[in-house]
């Protein structure tokens, strides 16, 4: 069949969801792609529309075994027709449980028709030089492998006459999904004197919960944990107070250490 053009979705907050998106992008390698980030605040005002002749690819990385709650919530509003569709879930290196199973119906009761589906393996969130846990992912095999999966997205889409000719695709997952998608509400930062207040925490948090006047105000209630602030700081300013989420990192950097596959489904 043939696609007008190709809309990239993703939310990644630590860009290891947005490597994998480009990497699949190259794959298809279609000449009118577009990339829609939907990590700030002001990116998910608008809806999304999306019409039979193009193809929607949605990536987000797994938080708690599940699809984030916010790209659920901008999801509910997501228009499409028919729209062939793939969606790929980026993980710390521990599960995915069932964020691709979730992602996957989530596009279908909106409109898509979902093609093909992988879960990739980006560096986790919580990882940092004393405890890292997948460090440098999506490295250089991931994204070969990712750029094959979007080869072969192109190559099915060019088996079908027509949306309506293509075959679904079944991902693995369970329903009613496994875990909590509550996220913490903690205070887990610490802010230097090396800060300079040059703003760059309060204008990469997806939230909007770092207060830009003064970058060591944050509302816990917003943050959703993602670390940006802290793997973007010029400075190096931010690090994760003892607590909650410096134990979970520890625990996963013990745990995690073994190296997880990228996986595909068509
Ligand atoms: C709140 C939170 C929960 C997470 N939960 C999981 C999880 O259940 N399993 C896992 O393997 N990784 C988990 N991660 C790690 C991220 O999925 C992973 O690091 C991903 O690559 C981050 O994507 P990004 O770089 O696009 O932000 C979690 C990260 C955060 C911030």
């Amino acid at each position: 069949m043939n696609i007008a053009s190709v809309k990239l979705v993703y939310f990644s907050p630590t860009g290891t969801t947005k490597a994998v998106v480009q990497g699949i992008a190259r794959g298809i390698n279609h000449s009118t792609v577009e990339l829609i980030d939907i990590t700030l605040p002001d990116a998910r005002k608008e809806p999304l529309k999306a019409s039979e002749d193009e193809l929607l690819v949605v990536a987000v990385p797994v938080y708690m075994g599940r699809v984030p709650a916010l790209v659920m919530e901008w999801l509910q509003a997501l228009q499409a027709h028919h729209t062939p569709a793939v969606c790929v879930v980026v993980y710390g290196n521990r599960v995915y449980d069932d964020a691709l199973l979730e992602l996957t119906n989530t596009v279908m009761e909106h409109g898509c028709l979902p093609v093909a589906g992988a879960a990739y393996i980006g560096e986790h969130s919580f990882s940092n030089a004393e405890t890292p846990t997948a460090q440098g992912r999506p490295d250089e095999d991931d994204l070969r492998h990712a750029e094959m999966f979007g080869r072969t997205i192109r190559e099915k889409l060019q088996s079908a006459s027509s949306a309506s000719r293509l075959s679904g695709v079944q991902v693995p997952g369970e329903y009613p999904y496994r875990g909590d998608p509550t996220l913490w509400t903690v205070d887990f930062i610490a802010v230097s004197d090396a800060c300079s207040h040059c703003g760059v925490c309060a204008a990469v948090c997806p939230v909007g919960a770092i207060d830009a006047d003064d970058c060591t105000v944050i509302d816990q209630e917003r943050c959703i944990t993602c670390c940006a602030c802290i793997r973007k700081c010029p400075e190096n300013a931010r690090t994760m107070k003892p607590g909650l989420v410096k134990d979970a990192s520890k625990r996963l950097h013990t745990l995690y250490q073994e190296r997880k596959d990228p996986e595909y489904f068509v």
